[in-house]
């Protein structure tokens, strides 16, 4: 049931006047970014393993032999022949050898009624098939007895049973992290081809904003987007070759988008693409002969986000406001560096959570609100919290937020325990 209590705010207030007809929606501009992009950059380098966390594959990785390499004992204890175990146990077996990880012992093989003491790790003997944990025999000098029969191969790591010779282990567009890194050592890669570096500058734009130390003067702020974006481009597939705050004065604008456009891949600007006299990005990019590809998407905060390319460079404008910049990074901007580094599409992060208390809404446009993972219901669906609204220029909640809730259009509230889609913060 929709609840018909009265809610105060709608938030910044950047809902009442605008006409969403006209603007595309979330996926139609995710859509556009998948198919205007083109193909990704080009460009590969060399590194060894140790070195690629993050970056992005280039190459198909196959298993350079098996792995395990042989067979090896999983515990600490005593190699045996299951065929010595004839008969009723008890057993009485003798300790011929020992082998720890790393050698062969003195490399005998098992004859009938023989054991060798034998380390988690270390290759199996000649003639042995299982290995007996140490603490279930009883050791009597070089003799133990085994009261019970194990199963045939118990505690035996089996030659390839991890990888056989040839085995594709990843393929070509997979982004490295631990688990990847460590396939690809088991599989033999000492070295591997990933893509080039995306070369990303960043442009700060707005008379009012000063940078972190300065003493503000009247109708200046803080410059919440230079560090945030920072931040927020610390990211193993990104080279930031350029970071700029500059104020609402066109000609330089113009002049340092150009100059950007020839030293980039993308462009990511902040501010001045709104509607304004003084919003001059836009028009500069526009002058410079940029192509738009999308100027305005019906999402709630970040409405005036906008793409476009200027000659190879990608432009991705987002709007002033932090948390709008913030939002339509974390939606746009990653999808776009995931294409541009063929990666998998990042949207498979999202998944569903249930709301904890009734809200209110825009209708016209979905919208994306910061919440906070708190739990589980009794039906083990995950809970979120999150305030009466979303406000584009307040920040000071943002860290208490693991990620957005999708509150979709065509709606003015949603009940206590509805569903929505919750997208979580990237963490590069
Ligand atoms: N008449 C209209 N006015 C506005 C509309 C509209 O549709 N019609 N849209 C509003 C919405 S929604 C947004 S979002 C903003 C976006 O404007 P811009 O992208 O052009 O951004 P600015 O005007 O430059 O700045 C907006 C806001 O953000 C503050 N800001 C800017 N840069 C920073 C920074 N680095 N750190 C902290 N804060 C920053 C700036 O001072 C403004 O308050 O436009 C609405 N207006
Ligand atoms: O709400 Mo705007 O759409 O402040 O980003």
């Amino acid at each position: 049931m929709i609840p018909t209590q009265k809610f105060e705010s709608l938030g910044c207030g950047c809902d009442t006047s605008e006409d969403p007809n006209g603007l595309p929606s979330i996926d139609t501009a995710l859509e556009r970014i998948a198919s205007l992009c083109g193909r990704p950059i080009a460009g590969t380098e060399t590194l060894p393993l140790g070195q690629a966390h993050g970056r992005v594959l280039a190459e198909a990785i196959h298993a350079q032999g098996a792995t395990p390499p042989f067979d090896a004992s999983a515990m600490d204890g005593y190699a045996l022949s299951s065929k010595s175990l004839t008969g009723q146990g008890p057993w009485h077996l003798n300790i011929v050898d020992e082998v720890t990880a790393g050698s062969l012992g003195e490399g005998k093989s098992l004859s009938p009624g023989e054991a060798s003491r034998i380390f988690t790790g270390a290759p199996l003997p000649h003639g042995a098939d299982t290995v007996v944990m140490q603490e279930r025999i009883e050791r009597q000098g070089d003799r133990f007895r085994l009261d019970f029969r194990p199963l045939v191969g118990e505690n035996v790591r089996k030659r390839g049973e991890d990888m056989s010779p040839g085995d594709i282990i990843l393929s070509p567009g997979k982004r490295l992290g631990p688990r990847e890194i460590a396939a690809l050592a088991a599989a033999g890669a000492d070295e591997v081809i990933v893509r080039r570096k995306l070369r990303v500058a960043l442009i700060v734009t707005g008379n009012e904003i000063r940078e972190p130390g300065t003493t503000l003067a009247a109708a200046e702020i803080r410059d919440v987007n230079t560090p945030m974006l920072q931040s927020a481009l610390t990211d193993a597939r990104i080279s930031l070759i350029a970071c700029h705050r500059t104020g609402d004065d066109p000609d330089k604008l113009r002049r340092l988008l150009d100059e950007m456009a020839d030293a980039s891949d993308l462009i990511v600007t902040t501010g001045g693409i709104s509607v304004g006299d003084k919003d001059h990005v836009k028009p500069a990019m526009l002058e410079l002969g940029a192509d738009l590809w999308f100027s305005g998407v019906a999402i709630k905060p970040g409405k005036p986000v906008t793409l476009g390319k200027l000659r190879q460079s990608i432009w991705l404008g987002l709007p002033g406001n932090p948390v709008s910049a913030l939002t339509t990074w974390t939606l746009f901007g990653q999808a776009l560096l995931a294409h541009l580094c063929t990666e998998e599409t990042p949207n498979h992060r999202k998944r569903h959570v249930v709301t904890s208390a009734s809200l209110r809404c825009h209708a016209s446009r979905c919208e994306l609100r910061p919440a906070r993972l708190v739990g589980f219901d009794g039906a083990g669906r995950e809970l979120v919290t999150f305030d009466s609204a979303t406000h584009s220029a307040r920040v000071a909640g943002l860290p208490q937020a693991d990620g957005f809730i999708f509150i979709p259009s065509g709606q003015d509230a949603l009940p206590a325990g509805a569903v929505v889609e919750f997208l979580p913060f990237c963490e590069n």
